[in-house]
């Protein structure tokens, strides 16, 4: 194998992973971002989860709305549901893992809060049900999927976004929607602030 164009194929099917999903992505992202920035607005608040790396992408999108983005402003209400070790373990010890997210969504979640939903296949069972919990108390759910987006896409209403990666690599996915997260909290900024730097 040739390692150097083994690696330079990575940034080839990056490049053209962000493209196709800018081609199918920015209309919905748009109108994610008017969700978020409507239930921010309105004292809602937003929760995230995902599992392993999407679980870094969760906690990260919320340290940039509590915290800051680029520019400074008020801070904004979020919770990443992955990030207690103390509740992971004590819901996953007690109730078992698929109920991690659901427990918190339900401890926490209140009508018009929005549920930041990450899997890049869809099909995890905690996630899943943390959706299942959100719609059962009145919020509305941002899913960030790829793979056609496994049984997220069937859970999914009308009042629900969602954006899947054309992709089947989780790699792949996870780099499109470290992109997704950081434009949508660059377009909360343009509505709080103004969009120029
Ligand atoms: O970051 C990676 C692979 O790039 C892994 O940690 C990955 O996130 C884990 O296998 C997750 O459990 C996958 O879950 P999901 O994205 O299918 O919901
Ligand atoms: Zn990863």
């Amino acid at each position: 194998m040739d390692m150097t164009s083994h690696m330079a194929s990575h940034f080839d099917d990056a490049i053209d992973t962000l493209k196709a999903s800018s081609r199918e992505l920015a209309e919905p992202l748009s109108v994610a971002v008017d969700m978020l920035f409507g239930a921010l607005a309105n004292n809602a608040k937003i929760l995230a989860c995902g599992n392993g790396g999407s679980a870094a992408d969760a906690q990260h999108f919320i340290a940039e709305l509590v915290g800051r983005f680029e520019r400074d402003r008020l801070p904004l209400a979020g919770i990443a549901l992955n990030t207690d070790t103390s509740i992971l373990t004590a819901v996953g010890n007690d109730y078992g893992f698929d109920a991690v997210f659901e427990r918190q969504v339900n401890a926490l979640g209140q009508p018009g809060d929005i549920l930041v939903a990450i899997s890049t296949s869809g099909n995890s069972p905690n996630v899943i049900k943390a959706i299942e919990a959100a719609h059962d108390r009145e919020m509305s759910v941002i899913a960030l999927t790829g793979k056609g987006g496994g049984g997220i896409a069937g859970l999914l209403q009308e009042t629900d976004i969602h954006l899947c990666v054309p992709h089947d690599r989780t790699m792949r996915i996870q780099e499109v929607h470290i992109v997704l997260l950081h434009a949508l909290c660059d377009g909360i900024d343009a509505l709080l602030l103004g969009d120029t730097l």
